[in-house]
């Protein structure tokens, strides 16, 4: 840990300026010849079937790559979505004799409600009982695709399915559904550095630390779980114009296994991973054709293909690709500057920035925290301390919102917070910090400071493109990190993996901000440049409510000290007269 002895404007990795559309150029150049080359080329009709069937099959697991990729949540019906999609074409333009541009987006709209209903009713779950709604799921979609022969003609499927009038040969729909792969890929390749992207990406990482950074968890994992049926649905829609033929055994469970594979194998983050992964699965096959006349040596090799790279490349081989280029990259980039940073807490006026009135937390008979007042005047620091087990931790964690209060009352500078989710405490002006360290850790440091940056109500974001990446910047400074900006959060010390938590906390502005151990697991040296961070902050009229088991460290930076023993608050004043109060020193050294 190292932190700079000011806020001075110190190297920090160059921030993008090139517009847009030009930075993506060459995507846009690539895209338009592949799009060309499908449409010219005269592939005979096996290869353009495999090729249909890896175009529309790579923007389900794209889909995939969103969902599970970017956000974390498990999906293993994907196949259902998809045959949402393919039903709504096949069902629409034969039956319904309605126009397939009008199918299609059915077809997406559809799977996207499915997914929004499925995901709203089973993503407070999550882990493997969400796995096991969404087999259940799949399965009675198939069920139903089967046994509604009024509606899907079941098992024989539906036939003669219609494809665009624009389109009218094979060749010419397959270089729409290439263009569509391209824009879609576009989208979905972009959409980690959107807003909505970090916070899945948050959420996937740590769901807690999300939450405390002003990310609302379910609401994003709805918003993924939608995307990632709509996606499915748009698959399935433009795969049913390709085949014209669809089937209920095209969309069963064992088919979102596939998919699944796809992603895995490609690697799940990313949709050039999700393309790799789908055209290797459907294209190992063919190239393993000659071995089909030896029973099962065939499915022995295909098997222990997927194997190999799932043991010895994790995150897919586009993950084990990227994770290279991003360290290499991470070394050359070159420096810039950024602003010093200026933290400018909300107030609505009154010395009392947090007023906690009664506040009890039970665990069953456990009274962790029991009927405690503290009052936190503005300005300056304000330390909670008290033995192991005494309640600090939980007190912190009701005041954030990550535990419901028993009992009780928090006012934060004038909002009542005592029933606001953790999200919102945090755009009311809450930040903190947790004895175990919660980073985003598949995130470089700039974009974790970046999503505390993002808090909703930050006035201290400019106007502009960079402005997130440049408040991040200097949070990142301000700790004497900057130079670092772009490491993984791996490639950190334990005491610099601290500091990025606090960057993080304070690149959001917070009105108060709540340190839990921030000196935990920090040597002597570590310990005094946190005590001179700490200093900087409260030097800028930030609030700092922390939690520290270091006497001389709490001693010397806090001016107030509220004592809890069993839950309870056991002394409360100013710092030098708490510390010798009798009540204290029996708590701390015991009494006979
Ligand atoms: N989620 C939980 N469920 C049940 N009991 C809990 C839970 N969290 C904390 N406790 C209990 O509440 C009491 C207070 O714990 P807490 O972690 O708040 O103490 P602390 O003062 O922060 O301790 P330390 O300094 O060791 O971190 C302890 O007895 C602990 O075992």
């Amino acid at each position: 840990m190292s932190a700079p002895s000011d806020n001075m404007s110190i190297p920090t990795p160059v921030m993008r300026t090139k517009p847009l559309l030009l930075r993506h150029l060459p995507y846009f150049i690539a895209a338009a010849i592949l799009v060309a080359l499908a449409a010219e080329m005269q592939f005979d009709g096996y290869i353009l079937n495999i090729l249909m069937q890896a175009t529309t099959f790579s923007i389900a697991v794209f889909g995939l790559s969103v969902v599970l990729g970017l956000c974390g949540q498990i999906n293993l019906a994907q196949a259902a979505f998809f045959g949402f999609g393919a039903y709504a074409v096949g069902i629409g333009t034969t039956d319904l004799h309605l126009s397939y541009w009008l199918c299609l987006p059915a077809g997406c709209v559809i799977a996207l409600l499915a997914g929004a209903v499925l995901g709203v009713s089973t993503l407070r779950l999550g882990g493997h009982y969400l796995a096991m709604v969404t087999i259940s799921f799949q399965q009675i979609v198939t069920l139903v695709m089967i046994n509604d022969i009024a509606l899907t003609h079941g098992p024989d499927g539906v036939s003669n399915i219609g494809r665009p009038g624009l389109f009218p040969t094979s060749q010419g729909y397959l270089a729409f559904c290439v263009a569509m792969l391209a824009i879609v890929g576009y989208f979905v390749w972009h959409l980690p550095d959107t807003k909505l992207g970090r916070a899945m990406r948050a959420v996937r990482d740590n769901e807690l630390a999300a939450g405390v950074n002003g990310i609302d968890i379910f609401r994003t994992k709805v918003y993924a779980f939608g995307l990632c049926a709509a996606l499915g649905g748009l698959a399935g829609g433009l795969f049913a114009g390709g085949f014209a033929y669809v089937s209920p055994d095209q969309f069963s469970f064992a088919d979102s296994i596939v998919f699944l594979t796809m992603s895995l194998l490609g690697g799940v983050a990313s949709p050039i991973g999700s393309a790799i992964g789908t055209g290797l699965l459907i294209l190992i096959p063919e190239w393993l054709r000659f071995l089909k006349s030896v029973p099962g040596l065939y499915l022995a090799i295909y098997g222990l293909f997927v194997i190999l790279i799932i043991r010895f490349m994790p995150d897919g081989i586009w993950g084990f690709v990227s994770t290279a280029f991003e360290r290499w990259r991470a070394q050359i980039k070159p420096p810039a500057v950024a602003a010093p940073l200026k933290l400018a807490p909300a107030t609505v006026g009154g010395d009392i920035v947090l007023e906690v009135t009664g506040l009890s937390k039970y665990f069953g008979g456990l009274k962790a925290v029991d009927g405690v007042d503290i009052q936190v005047k503005r300005g300056g620091v304000h330390a909670l301390i008290g033995p192991n087990g005494s309640g600090k931790t939980t007190t912190l964690n009701v005041l954030s919102g990550l535990y419901k209060a028993t009992s009780g009352k928090i006012v934060l500078d004038g909002t009542d917070i005592t029933n606001m989710p953790p999200h919102q405490r945090t755009a009311a002006g809450l930040g903190r910090t947790f004895q175990n360290i919660r980073l985003f850790r598949s995130m470089t440091a700039l974009e974790n400071v970046e999503i505390g940056a993002e808090r909703p109500g930050n006035k201290m974001i400019g106007d502009g493109g960079d402005a997130l990446t440049e408040r991040a910047l200097e949070a990142l400074n301000f700790v004497g990190l900057g130079n670092r900006a772009n490491e993984l959060i791996s490639s950190f010390s334990y005491g610099h993996q601290r500091l990025i938590e606090i960057a993080r906390a304070l690149a959001a502005n917070p009105t108060l901000l709540l340190l839990d151990e921030p000196a935990a697991g920090l040597n002597s040296t570590e310990k005094l440049e946190l005590h001179e961070l700490l200093k900087r902050i409260a030097a800028q009229g930030l609030t700092i409510l922390i939690i520290d088991h270091d006497m001389t460290l709490v001693s010397e930076a806090a001016q107030h000290i509220t004592v809890l023993n069993f839950g309870r608050r056991i002394a409360d004043g100013e710092s030098m007269a708490v510390l010798r109060h009798p009540d204290v020193v029996s708590a701390y050294l015991g009494t006979e």
